[in-house]
This record gives C-alpha cells, structure tokens and sequence, in this order.
C-alpha cells in the first residue's frame, strides 16, 4: 500500500491523513476484491524497516492502526458483514502491548468468519520470516540434528531432515495459498522484502497511482493483467 504520505503531500494534507485515506481505500478494495471472488486478499500494512521512520511518524501509524482495527472488527463492519476473517502476519512481539492485544483480538473476533481471509503483514519482512522458519524447523528436528551429531561421523544429511515443506509450515504466511499477483501502487517495481519466499511464480502489477488513489478499476486492469498472463504462471507452477 505505497505511496500514502506522497499522497499526502500532493493533496496538502497532514502525513496521518495520507495515511487514514490510505485506510479508507483498503475498505473499498475489500469490498471490490469480494465482489471480484477473490478469496485471499493479504496487504503490507507495517514493515520491520518501518520501525526506523521518525517515531512520532511510527507512532501515529500505531494510534491509527489501534484506531482501524477496533473499526473493522465493530459488529457491523464491512469484514463482519462480508464474513471475512483477519490473520495478522509479522513478528507480532515487536508491536507495542497495547497493538498487540488489539491485533490479537481482531483475530480471535473474527475466527468464525469463513467467506474470504484478510491477511495484514505488520512487523513483517520476508527475511525475518525466512530466518525465523529455519530456526524453528531446526529446533523441531533438534533432536535428530543432535543424533547425527552423537554419531560422530561428520556426515549431515540435514536436507533430508529439513526441507521446502518444512520451512513452509514455519512461515507467518503458513496455509496462504501463494499469490498469483502482487500489486505495488505508486509504480515502484521493488517487492521491499515482502512475500520473497512467496512469489516464485507471481506476477507483479505495478500501477502508478499512489495506494489512496486506487480505485475500482486498477483492480479490474490488474485482473485483466493476471488473466492476459495466466497460462505463463500456470505452466510455471507445473514445473516447479
Ligand atoms: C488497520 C490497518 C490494516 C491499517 C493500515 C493503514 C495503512 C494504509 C498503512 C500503510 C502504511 C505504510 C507504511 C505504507 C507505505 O506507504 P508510505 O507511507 O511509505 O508512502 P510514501 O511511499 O509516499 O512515503
């Protein structure tokens, strides 16, 4: 969701602003992703980098995000209403106390919605999550690593212990489906540490309109992109 305080600053409004349209937006893209039959919807909402922003900047995103979260959660809001469930995905014990508990509770409000799934990356970078899988698969299989170990015979056969689909369950995007199309507003072509591990075989989208400037029909022209592109990626995943 790029470009909220660029935004900001062409319309003349406060950074926090830039930020809330940027909100208001993902309430509408929800409901155009919903009307579209799109099931998995997941948004780079906060990164760990964003942690090194001025921290009266970090902090009002905080305020906000608390400030949202209780919004969608509300028992007439537009995730209620539609049936969607919320995961937040990150290294969530970097979010201040108070974050975390709202956070926490969004995604235990929500647990019984089952029409489509928000997932919102906060405190996330895909490194982290990478590096935070292997560490938590080599502590699962700690204990085979410590008999080869004892074995003495300077032999590891650790990627018959750890694998792909080892790694995959330890990942905060775990039972995501991967993503058929990233979109970064703004035009930047970068993925800025998101979903690396994630997009072997997606496309990415990358329309020139800042995130609060994205409306009904960049998701349209982002679909007919995916569509023009589909057989690509389809044969791509056969291979893989
Ligand atoms: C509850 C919830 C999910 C809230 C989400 C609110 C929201 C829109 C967050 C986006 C935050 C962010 C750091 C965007 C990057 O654009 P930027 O600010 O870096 O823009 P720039 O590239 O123009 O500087």
């Amino acid at each position: 969701m790029d470009g909220n305080r660029r935004y900001a600053k062409k319309k003349n409004l406060l950074e926090k602003d830039g930020y809330r349209a940027g909100f208001s937006v993902l309430i509408n893209v929800l409901r155009y992703c919903y009307e579209l039959g799109m099931k998995q919807i997941t948004v780079y909402a906060f990164s760990i980098d964003n942690f090194k922003r001025r921290p009266e900047e970090v902090q009002s995103l905080m305020e906000l995000m608390q400030e949202k979260i209780d919004e969608l959660i509300a028992e007439e809001s537009i995730v209620n209403r539609l049936g969607i469930r919320i995961y937040f995905r990150g290294n969530l014990k970097l979010l201040s106390e108070p974050v975390r508990s709202s956070v926490e509770m969004a995604m235990a409000k929500t647990a019984g919605n089952s029409k489509a799934v928000l997932s919102v990356c906060v405190a996330y970078t895909s490194t982290d999550e990478i590096a935070r899988a292997v560490q938590e698969s080599c502590e699962e299989k700690q204990d085979e690593i410590r008999e080869q170990d004892a074995s003495n015979t300077g032999n590891y056969a650790l990627e018959q212990l750890i694998g792909v689909a080892d790694i995959d369950r330890h990942m905060y995007m775990a039972g995501v489906p991967d993503p058929d199309v990233i979109i970064r507003t703004s035009g930047g072509t970068r993925l800025s540490n998101f979903l690396l591990w994630q997009s072997a075989h997606c496309l990415l989208y990358s329309p020139r309109a800042l995130w609060p400037e994205i409306s009904f029909w960049h998701l349209v022209l982002a679909i007919i992109y995916f569509q023009r592109n589909y057989f690509y990626v389809k044969e791509k995943k056969k291979q893989a």
